[in-house]
């Protein structure tokens, strides 16, 4: 993945590394034209002498100032561009992946994967590896090359120290890494603790709990703060050991520095020179070592983003026969699923006639969501055969599939844009025609009465609308849609009978002679369809119309009279 993301931005890395060498050449050169004006001034006897080389030395002063400053323009681009190319892979894996892996991930959990992951690979990449070959690569390489220039023996001796102290990180660095895994632990359960707390107001404050989550949140806060200052101060302490070491060479070089310019052996240009070199090549190693142990540390987060990226995908989506059109016949042929360890379905078999509608009965957790999910193609059977106009589900491409099909699911799909967004997403349809759905779901009213009409914003699911309102917008939305095929799964659980009734009788009317599949509760909503499906612990027990059932199935007879003494109740 970060290999994409470096190729895609092969032209903004490759000039981003050449001004880093052009920059550090120009710098180096500088030192050494500095060292030539030094001793050639203390021999001159007239400035003129020289002119020639202030003026190249202010040149290659000016020059590396304009390079640092053009600089910035590939590096801010290259270091946004990953970060945001990593989230934007991170969303296309979401259209494409398998619907039961996305289910096992959890928002929240993949939320903080992508956010840290995209932030980890970025640091990777480029304050990592390009930052490394652009600026800590050629500052090391000159300087060395130009110390060996004036003396081999200071050179060895620095590169040689340099892999000595490289070698201690390296060994003290699982320590970090379990300090640093100790720290990601605290701050994942920090922010579970606040995000918890951010969001489930109701419940934290009617039951008192804010006082508890917020000691709960200072504790973490303490125990990160305090391992942070130790893993600080541990790293701290490899670059105080080496500014020692770079201290004690630099004396070094001084002491004989000046008894060599007083026999005569060298000059003062030359000490000076080597004094700026060595302190030029302290800081990268310095910075090399930060961004080496941050580079082991973030490939842990990383690595976890790496993983949801190659998470198992939903083939069918792309691949397979191209759905032209659909008369809306459904079969199963003795069909099972389990989630994991957990049965949900064994050997169902039922089938659906094109254009007419049928109702999935049965008590709460007996499998009737799972069904309705193998028929949208988010689940994959496990054994049997799903049969739609003949063709198995598994042998069709999904996403041309999704043409011909409206689904609801349970949880209403209602997503934070305008009215007008969530009924024609971004087709362009008149307001009147949008006008005249919003009066079939009883809608109209409530929505020119909204600051913005059909384009008031309806917020987060739908927050800013009442359980009702949410889940007529969303009927609008099929009812717009007119597919040959409407699966709806508990669509009308939050409003109160009146509206049911009308709602279930328009959407009847509407979709005569099309395929309806409906999951309803409230078993007077379904009288009228014309199959009903009995389930029953993960099996079908009885199918027919209502009155049928109602002589037949002893089990649908005790949910119908269960079910109508609680909606007695209700009412
Ligand atoms: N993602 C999942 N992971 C594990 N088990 C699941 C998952 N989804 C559903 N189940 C289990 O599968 C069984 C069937 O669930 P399903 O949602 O199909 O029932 P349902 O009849 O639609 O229930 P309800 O009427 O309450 O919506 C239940 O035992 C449920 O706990």
């Amino acid at each position: 993945m970060l290999k994409k993301c470096l190729l895609h931005l092969k032209w903004w890395v490759v000039l981003y590394l050449f001004i880093g060498f052009a920059i550090q050449f120009l710098s180096s050169s500088g030192i050494v034209v500095f060292q030539q004006i030094l001793d050639k001034a203390v021999a001159a006897k007239h400035i003129d002498e020289v002119t020639g080389l202030i003026a190249v030395y202010g040149i290659l002063l000016g020059s590396t100032v304009i390079l640092n400053y053009l600089d910035e323009y590939p590096s801010t681009h290259i270091s946004n561009s990953l970060t945001e190319r990593l989230k934007i892979m991170a969303l296309s894996k979401i259209s494409r992946i398998d619907y039961q892996a996305y289910q096992d991930l959890g928002t929240g959990q993949m939320i903080k994967v992508i956010e840290n992951g995209a932030i980890a690979g970025s640091g990777i990449l480029f304050s990592f590896l390009l930052r490394t070959m652009h600026e800590l690569l050629p500052t090391i390489m000159f300087s060395l090359v130009f110390i060996s220039f004036y003396d081999l023996r200071i050179m060895l001796v620095i590169a040689g120290g340099y892999v000595v102290i490289f070698l201690i990180t390296h060994l003290l660095l699982k320590y970090l890494y379990k300090m640093k895994s100790t720290i990601l632990k605290e701050q994942e359960k920090l922010s579970r603790y606040s995000v918890r707390g951010f969001m489930e107001l109701v419940v934290f404050r009617t039951n008192k709990r804010y006082g508890k989550e917020i000691d709960k949140l200072s504790q973490t806060a303490r125990s990160i703060i305090n391992t942070s200052t130790r893993l600080k101060m541990i790293h701290e302490a490899f670059f105080a050991i080496f500014e020692w070491f770079i201290t004690v060479v630099k004396i070094v070089v001084l002491v004989y520095g000046i008894q060599g310019a007083l026999a005569g052996d060298t000059s003062l240009g030359v000490v000076v020179a080597l004094l700026l070199f060595i302190e030029k090549i302290y800081s990268p190693i310095a910075i090399f070592n930060v961004l080496f142990v941050d580079y082991k540390l973030n490939r842990v987060a990383y690595q976890r983003l790496e993983d949801f990226i190659n998470a198992p995908e939903d083939k069918n989506l792309e691949a397979g026969k191209e759905v032209t059109d659909i008369q809306g016949k459904i079969e199963f042929r003795k069909v099972s699923f389990d989630y994991g360890k957990v049965k949900a379905l064994s050997n169902v078999s039922f089938s659906i006639e094109a254009g007419t509608s049928v109702a999935l009965v049965g008590l709460s957790g007996s499998g009737k969501s799972t069904m309705i999910k193998l028929i949208a193609g988010l689940l994959k059977k496990k054994e049997g055969q799903i049969l739609i106009d003949g063709t198995d589900i598994d042998d069709l491409s999904l996403n041309s599939y999704y043409d011909h099909i409206s689904y609801l699911s349970q949880d209403t799909p209602i997503f934070d844009t305008s009215i007008r967004g969530n009924i024609v997403f971004d087709q362009a349809i008149s307001d009147e025609e949008i006008y005249a759905v919003l009066e079939k779901v009883h809608l109209k009213e409530t929505v020119l009465k909204l600051p913005g009409q059909l384009d008031a914003w309806v917020g987060e699911r739908g927050v800013k609308l009442s359980g009702g309102e949410r889940q007529r917008l969303a009927f609008a939305r099929i009812l717009m849609q007119r597919r040959n095929v409407l699966i709806l799964d508990e669509p009308v659980s939050a409003l109160d009978n009146l509206t049911e009734a009308s709602l279930m009788e328009t959407v009847l009317n509407e979709f005569r002679n099309k395929t309806v599949i409906i999951i309803a509760h409230r078993l007077n909503s379904i009288k009228e369809v014309d199959k009903i499906i009995v389930v029953e612990k993960g099996s079908v027990i009885g199918e027919g119309k209502f009155d049928y059932l109602m002589d037949h199935c002893e089990a649908f007879k005790e949910l119908w009279h269960k079910k109508a003494s609680i909606e007695a109740i209700s009412e």
